[in-house]
């Protein structure tokens, strides 16, 4: 299976000066344990690295750290996700039949769920890993008087990664860059083309490294794993 790895972003609401999947968590970069689980996942064969060319050095530098075995290349990237993932299709080796669309700031994402969502989506042509949202949410209007609290039940909160076939996804960004629509993520296009997207069990820690708040978030769940790992080899 084929992974993209959006990583073109600028972390404005990071606040950081630089691409923030270079920022270090528990003293490697995030964009570092994006790439661990990618190759831990036993699936996944061919990692393409969407990003800008002013990263891509030090991007070939953490490549090399990790020693993957699997081929990576870089991509360039756009200037929105939406045009950075069309980037990275165009450039998907022509046997690649179905993708697989991974943030590189959700750096907590395991093996197992990049490997659940290469297997189903052997039977659907479009899924992402999503998890039911635990808080009531309000629709508001423009002056931020709420107008409706839809059903929780129905609500689930996106996440990647993301699968498709590709062909669909690509005729789904063509029709997207045409008509003009601005979405968030490659679901949202699948769905204005009246495609169904399924739903895999996403993950709780599953976060996307965002905000300063959500660095250390990521620090404590890194840490927390690394010590169950510990506890586990010396049991
Ligand atoms: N032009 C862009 C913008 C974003 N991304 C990638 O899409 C993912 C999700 O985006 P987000 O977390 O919003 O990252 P940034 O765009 O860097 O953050 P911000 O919106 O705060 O600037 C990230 O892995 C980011 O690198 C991308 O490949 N190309
Ligand atoms: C794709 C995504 O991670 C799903 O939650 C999210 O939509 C990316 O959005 P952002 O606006 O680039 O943060």
């Amino acid at each position: 299976m084929h992974l993209l790895i959006p990583a073109a972003g600028m972390g404005r609401r990071m606040g950081s000066d630089r691409n923030k999947l270079l920022l270090l968590v528990r003293s490697q970069p995030i964009i570092s344990w994006t790439l661990q689980a990618a190759e831990a996942a036993s699936l996944i064969s061919w990692i393409g690295i969407i990003a800008n060319p002013t990263d891509w050095q030090d991007l070939q530098t953490i490549i090399q750290q990790e020693k993957l075995t699997k081929p990576v290349e870089l991509i360039e990237g756009g200037s929105t996700r939406q045009e950075s993932v069309y980037n990275g299709l165009l450039a998907l080796p022509s046997t690649a039949e179905q993708v697989l669309i991974h943030d590189g700031a959700r750096c907590l994402a395991t093996p197992d769920l990049f490997d659940a969502c290469a297997l189903s989506i052997h039977h659907y042509s479009g899924l992402i890993a999503a998890i039911p949202v635990k808080d009531t949410i309000k629709v508001v209007d423009e002056d931020g008087i709420i107008q409706s609290t839809p059903d929780r039940r129905r609500l689930y909160a996106a996440q990647t990664p993301q699968a498709f076939d590709v062909k669909l996804l690509k005729q789904c960004h063509e029709m997207g860059i045409r008509e003009g629509w601005e979405v968030t993520d490659d679901a949202a296009l699948f769905e204005k083309c009246g495609y169904n997207v399924a739903i895999v069990q996403g993950e709780e820690t599953n976060l996307k490294v965002t905000t300063p708040q959500d660095l250390a978030i990521a620090e404590f769940i890194l840490t927390a794993r690394e010590q169950r790992e510990k506890e586990n080899f010396s049991v």
